[in-house]
């Protein structure tokens, strides 16, 4: 309860990875030891309200007494639904849920690779080969963990036996208790061990299942019918995942973990004489595996017995309904696999010519009041807007790209003193890839999403020759605490982007001005804030306003770089305003050379991490 009150997991998570950096081991162990149980805590309230209101909504008493059209479905949907925020508000309070990024870092039990070290340092070695242990168990591969994990088990004071995998589920142990007693010929154990570790493994996938049950970005296609399908497969594949999640006891791999219970069961139930139950056990195996030869021969071997009836053969309960389900949902999943297959050509056609299905231009050059500048709506999705601002969350530097920031010539920041400015640009997302903090999937997703901006230029502007990308910065600019929320001076000044503005009409085209710049476009990431508008302005001080854009997820504008596009940022008087500005040149010698790299990296699949275990393999 003390974990429940406090932090979020993503704050917790946060300390513990900053204090493995800062080598401050023990709050390292505290905080990830934390974080971990706040997280399952959570986890397991979801899935619990999620099983919950399924079971409340399925027994409640329905409106109408005949079912039409599925409203049956919509009902139970709807009743569910007001279960699941009530359960919510019970079991939460006012916490936040836990983001798709930190549940995905703590499914692939990302902490556990700090954890490890940091156990280690504070001389727990027991515990930092478990967290090794913990680990491999789901990311068999890793060599550098199977040679650490190697390294810890040879050490003094650790004990191969007590090496346990922090995040086994019940049924493991019951399984392997019940395999034990097995092989000792203790029935009654093996029965009791194996029946539990049954109950416990449907009890798990279930729990695997509900949780599963998240949210899902329509996306391209987000009409009712298809939103509901779509929504419906997605959650459909994780489900299915769930087997093979499970079939796992500590790394070894068993494809048919289930059914192998009941092998158990029927020869230890036979040898304690329940032959109704070996039958049973028998039969429910079959379902899964009808083919099974061992098992036929065990099943004549029975019906030979004076005392067993044909109808001692009837598969359990559970595995009746479990196996249909399978059967079923495979099924499903096997149709939309052979049946949803478009001809890449048509569909890439298609995508040449729409771009993005929801793009569409709003307002042109005259409703701007000017020369070449546009803005559009609908480039890219929530979803995608949120994942940038991820980025920008976790990464950003304080007067990112001016001067004050570390490096270089820069030029002095034209932002106002009121706002705290910050960045990030595309060397070092990059280089955070690189190391291993940032997933490839976000660089991919910030070069795809460049390119599109860039297309859209290109586009609508005509553009015969090549198009070079200069310069890719993400951006926030935030209100300071003690600022007034009446203030009225810009976030940033009315400017050229590849001059200096040095009175009406006069406009260098030399340093410190980035002269090379030909395009800019803004693409904007959310508008929870107050101010911040962008604005075209006839005259460089602000007085002559020719048109207005608010920013939202997914609005882009884009303009000729010079100074026929006068424009500035109006005070941001109240959150943050999020942005990802490009810059693109007809200079070849102006390129953003990281862009390359960053493309080469990507493609093949080179991180610092990969690097590192290569070298280990080969010595
Ligand atoms: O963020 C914006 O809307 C514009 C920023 C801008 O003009 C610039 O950074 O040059
Ligand atoms: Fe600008």
């Amino acid at each position: 309860d003390e974990v429940k009150d406090s932090e979020t997991v993503a704050a917790l998570y946060e300390e513990g990875t900053q204090a493995y950096l800062e080598e401050r081991f023990p709050v390292c162990v505290e905080k990830l030891e934390q974080a971990l149980e706040k997280y399952r805590w959570q986890r397991r309230n979801t899935q619990n309200c999620r099983l919950k209101c399924k079971q409340e909504s399925e027994a409640s008493d329905t409106l109408f007494p005949v079912d039409i059209e599925n409203l049956r479905f919509f009902e139970k949907n709807i009743k569910n639904t007001l279960c699941l925020i009530n359960c919510k508000i019970d079991s939460n309070g006012n916490n936040d849920n836990v983001d798709d990024e930190i549940q995905k870092l703590f499914e692939e039990r990302k902490p556990y690779e700090y954890l490890h070290l940091c156990y280690f340092k504070v001389n727990d070695v027991q515990k930092a080969a478990s967290a090794a242990f913990t680990y491999l168990v789901l990311n068999p591969d890793h060599k550098v963990m199977a040679k650490t994990l190697k390294q810890y088990s040879e050490l003094p004071g650790v004990d191969l036996k007590d090496v346990i995998n922090f995040e086994a589920k019940d049924f493991v142990y019951l399984y392997v208790y019940g395999s034990d007693a097995y092989e000792k010929k203790d029935w009654d154990n093996a029965i009791n061990n194996m029946e539990e570790s049954l109950a416990s493994y449907l009890h798990e996938e279930e729990e695997c299942r509900a949780q599963c049950e998240g949210p899902f970005d329509a996306g391209w296609y987000p009409d009712f019918v298809p939103a509901i399908a779509n929504h419906f497969t997605y959650v459909l594949k994780c489900k299915q995942g769930c087997k093979k999640k499970l079939g796992s006891l500590n790394g070894e791999i068993h494809a048919d973990l289930l059914a192998s219970h009941y092998n158990y069961l029927q020869y230890a139930y036979f040898k304690k004489r329940n032959l109704y139950a070996a039958c049973q056990a028998v039969a429910s195996y079959l379902l899964f595996l009808p083919d099974d030869e061992s098992m036929l021969a065990n099943m004549e071997y029975y019906q030979k017995l004076p005392k067993v009836q044909d109808s001692f053969f009837t598969p359990r309960e559970e595995v009746i309904r479990y196996v249909q389900r399978d059967t079923y949902e495979e099924r499903i999943l096997r149709y939309i696999k052979n049946e949803f297959k478009f001809s890449k050509t048509s569909a890439q056609i298609a995508e040449a010519k729409q771009g993005r299905r929801n793009f569409r231009f709003t307002k042109n050059a005259t409703d701007l009041g000017g020369g070449k500048r546009f803005a559009s709506d609908g480039l890219i999705s929530r979803n995608e807007c949120q994942k940038l601002v991820y980025i920008a969350n976790n990464f950003m530097n304080i007067n990112d790209g001016y001067k004050g920031s570390s490096g270089g010539e820069k030029s002095a920041s034209p932002h106002t003193k009121n706002e705290k400015f910050e960045g990030i640009d595309l060397r070092r997302i990059s280089f955070l890839v690189y190391i291993g903090l940032l997933k490839p999937a976000y660089l991919r997703l910030l070069l795809e999403i460049t390119e599109e901006m860039r297309v859209k230029l290109v586009h609508k502007f005509n553009i015969e020759e090549s198009l070079y990308f200069s310069y890719t910065h993400l951006v926030c600019r935030s209100a300071l605490a003690g600022s007034s929320q009446n203030r009225t001076d810009l976030s940033h000044k009315i400017h050229a982007d590849n001059c200096n503005v040095l009175g009406d009409n006069i406009c260098a085209k030399k340093y410190p001005a980035f002269h090379w710049r030909d395009y800019s476009a803004i693409l904007y990431l959310n508008d929870d804030f107050e101010g911040g508008h962008f604005i075209f302005s006839a005259d460089s001080k602000g007085r002559k306003i020719q048109s207005s854009i608010m920013p939202k997820c997914g609005r882009m504008v884009g303009f000729s770089s010079g100074s026929e596009n006068l424009h500035g940022v109006t005070g941001v008087t109240k959150g943050r305003r999020c942005a990802l500005a490009v810059w693109f040149t007809l200079d070849p010698t102006y390129q953003e050379l990281d862009r390359d790299v960053s493309q080469h990296m990507l493609d093949n699949d080179i991180t610092f991490h990969q690097y590192y275990s290569q070298d280990i393999n080969t010595e």
